[in-house]
């Protein structure tokens, strides 16, 4: 993908430069802006007292910062009980705490087969099977056995092909196509635009992507959290980089690119080899910010080659032109 042809990020009505904290300045001095405050000052819970409308730069940080740490609270107490996790434990979990808040979207599909237009060929042979939401499915087999082109088929992304059988959504026979706003989808090459910075990448697909009718303090909110949950706070300025200029290292590009897609807000996210080219310990992170996504009720799809990423997130797991085998 490449930002040629691409409006500029964060400008104002004139055209003029408009970064993260000059739009936050603007709001200051103009709260009743068209995309001014209609939010609600938080507590520490992360609720909202009615009636009071947030007016100041420091109000909407308290606020956003105010959810992070209730779900950072949260992330903790999951981590205290990891041993003896389950799904059905995760959900619960994240009923207890009320913080799914996505549509729900289960995807199921029957005898989806693949074959190659112009040819007999077939990709993918009478796959049958639910993707839940709030549940982390990994999508493993050897190289070449259909992974990619099976989570393609899901996401309605796939071409050169002809599809035939079913994909039902929420138990109806429908394009998937048409919840296209609310899927993300990370595919193996890279999404980012390598000229801009991370913030600046996070907010353009925030700014074009979230509901018109969100006020911006939100939109922040939602950028702020995914620089949170991805670890991205130190390298939040820092150039994301191109072949000429080196930006950002391998695998904090891998974590942006998870990211320009999180702040969306999916109901499902779909994810090629995220964790492929990065340490344990970066993986772990990417793999753990995308658990606390199933927490909020995310449908999540992804394709991983280590089994113990798989164990470790306590994945179903779907293998592609393997005999199955689903993780406890
Ligand atoms: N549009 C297409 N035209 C021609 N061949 C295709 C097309 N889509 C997929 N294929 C073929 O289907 C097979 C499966 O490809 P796919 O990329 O889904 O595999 P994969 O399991 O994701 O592999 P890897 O782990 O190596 O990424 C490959 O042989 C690929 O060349």
């Amino acid at each position: 993908m490449s930002s040629k042809g691409l409006p500029p990020v964060g400008t104002d009505g004139a055209g003029k430069k408009e970064s993260l904290p000059d739009m936050m300045s603007s709001l200051e001095e103009n709260p009743d802006g068209p995309e001014g405050f209609n939010m609600e000052i938080g507590d520490k819970t992360g609720k909202k007292p009615k009636g009071k409308q947030m007016h100041s730069r420091s109000q909407i940080f308290k606020y956003a910062y105010g959810q992070i740490e209730k779900e950072k609270a949260i992330q903790q107490e999951m981590e205290e009980n990891d041993n003896n996790m389950t799904l059905s434990g995760v959900v619960s979990m994240a009923k207890e705490h009320e913080v799914g808040s996505r549509m729900p979207i289960e995807v199921a599909f029957k005898d989806l087969t693949l074959t190659l237009t112009g040819s007999k060929k077939k990709i993918l042979r009478s796959v049958t099977g639910k993707l839940m939401p709030g549940r982390v499915a990994a999508v493993m087999g050897p190289s070449g056995a259909g992974k990619t082109t099976f989570l393609s088929a899901v996401a309605g992304k796939a071409t050169g092909c002809d599809t035939s059988g079913l994909v039902l959504i929420n138990g109806k026979v429908e394009p998937i196509r048409a919840y296209k706003r609310i899927i993300g989808f990370v595919p193996q090459d890279d999404i980012v635009h390598g000229n801009l910075t991370v913030e600046e990448n996070l907010w353009f697909n925030a700014r074009c992507r979230l509901a018109a009718d969100m006020s911006k303090a939100e939109k922040v909110l939602v950028v702020e959290r995914v620089i949170e949950s991805l670890g991205l706070q130190p390298v939040r300025d820092s150039l994301v980089g191109t072949v000429e200029q080196r930006g950002i290292s391998g695998g904090q590009r891998k974590r942006v690119n998870v990211g320009v897609e999180m702040v969306m807000e999916p109901s499902v996210l779909i994810l090629d080899e995220p964790t492929s080219g990065l340490d344990s310990a970066s993986s772990l992170l990417l793999l753990r910010a995308l658990r606390r996504e199933a927490l909020e009720g995310v449908n999540i799809s992804m394709v991983v080659h280590q089994p113990r990423f798989a164990s470790n997130l306590k994945c179903r797991t779907v293998y592609v032109c393997l005999i199955a085998y689903t993780s406890p």
